[in-house]
């Protein structure tokens, strides 16, 4: 029989806290050194939360935006919040959901968006619609029959700020306010003291087929999917749903060994608006084998195992799948979990040393 004396026994496990002592001291060390290398790539489906991602990221780098995108963005959202109505207001004559603010609707739908200039009187036509109970039924009918924005409430609910004069966007806002990525971004990022570089591409279809240039000397991939997509459609095709393009997205990343020597990180994101979705909406809209109704636990869970078992990764002990629920509007959530992604990538390139 192998020794089994208690003094023994404690002298062995000395021996292995000092070993893995001395290889988290190595670690620390070589830390800076190995994060200079790593390239992450952001892969997932359109308005899945890549760029809000990374736009975190650059937030937490510099601490705040710059002036000159500010006015950008102040453009940007107030040009939404026209269109986002529009969208509402023919939605409305679509599904026959009658208004009470018809001559305000008339008033909005002659608004073009991108040669108008903003004044306070299109703010007062706004927050009169978004206050019509004709307008807040089509609402509840988003995902379901039509396309809107997921931040767009946001927006309305804040649009005596956004209208005023004075207006100058917030953090908050900057973080909702959605651009589709049609290019290739790259930047040297900093989290926790340590420098490394991010790539976002757009996701939607036709931008797919620009990712295979960002792939090379990539460290890592973050694939992000969007919680709520399991009642909605892709914009690019009304006949598929966007939670089971993710989940195929997902798999073509292994079947195709892009990616065969980088870790996997998976961000289950928007949690926060899963949250409230999953009291109204049953998950079992899109996998019938779902049955635990309303429970955020039991539905986070089941969509993180739908995505493990794509990956063929559940049995794999040497290639592991990390995956975080996330809300990529929330900074401190982002930054803890970058935090614990970084760490996980290091160690993973550190160990390949050895
Ligand atoms: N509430 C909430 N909104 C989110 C979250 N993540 C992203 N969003 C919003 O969802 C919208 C789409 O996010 P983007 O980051 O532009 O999505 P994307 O993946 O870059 O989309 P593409 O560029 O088309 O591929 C934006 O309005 C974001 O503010 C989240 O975790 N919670
Ligand atoms: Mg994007």
């Amino acid at each position: 029989m192998g020794c089994c004396c208690p003094k023994n026994k404690n002298k062995l496990v000395e021996e292995e806290s000092l070993n893995s002592q001395k290889i988290d001291e190595e670690f620390e060390k070589a830390k800076k050194k190995l994060s200079q290398d790593v390239k992450i790539l952001l892969l997932g489906g359109g308005e899945s939360g890549k760029s809000t991602i990374f736009k975190q990221m650059r937030l937490i780098r510099d601490g705040e935006f710059y002036d000159e995108e500010i006015d950008r963005l102040r453009k940007l959202i107030r040009r939404k919040c026209i269109t986002q109505m529009q969208i509402l207001i023919k939605a409305s004559t679509k599904l026959v959901i009658p208004l009470k603010k018809t001559e305000e609707a008339e008033e909005l739908l002659k608004i073009k968006p991108s040669s108008t200039d903003w004044d306070e009187e299109i703010g007062n036509l706004i927050l009169e619609l978004w206050n019509d109970p004709g307008i807040q039924k089509t609402y509840e009918e988003k995902d379901k029959k039509f396309h809107l924005d997921d931040p767009a409430n946001y927006f309305f609910d804040e649009i005596e700020r956004i209208s005023s004069d004075y207006y100058v966007p917030q953090n908050e806002d900057i973080l909702r306010a959605r651009t589709k990525t049609i290019s290739i971004v790259e930047e040297e990022l900093i989290v926790n003291g340590f420098k490394f570089t991010l790539i976002d591409v757009g996701g939607q279809r036709s931008e797919r087929r620009k990712w295979i240039h960002s792939f090379d000397g990539v460290t890592s991939v973050i694939f992000v999917a969007s919680l709520i997509g399991y009642d909605q459609t892709l914009r690019e095709d009304n006949s598929v749903n966007r939670m089971l393009e993710s989940l195929n997205l997902f798999r073509e990343l292994f079947t195709r060994s892009w990616f065969k020597k980088s870790s996997i990180i998976l961000f289950l994101n928007k949690k926060d608006l899963f949250q409230e979705k999953i009291q109204k909406v049953d998950l079992n809209v899109c996998f019938n084998e779902y049955t635990g109704g309303k429970n955020y636990e039991q539905a986070l869970d089941f969509i993180q195992n739908q995505f493990i078992e794509v990956s063929g990764l559940g049995g794999n002990e040497n290639r592991k799948l990390y995956p975080f629920a996330t809300n990529a509007i929330d900074t401190s959530n982002i930054e803890l979990v970058m935090i614990g992604v970084l760490d996980t990538i290091l160690r993973k390139n550190f160990q390949t040393l050895y």
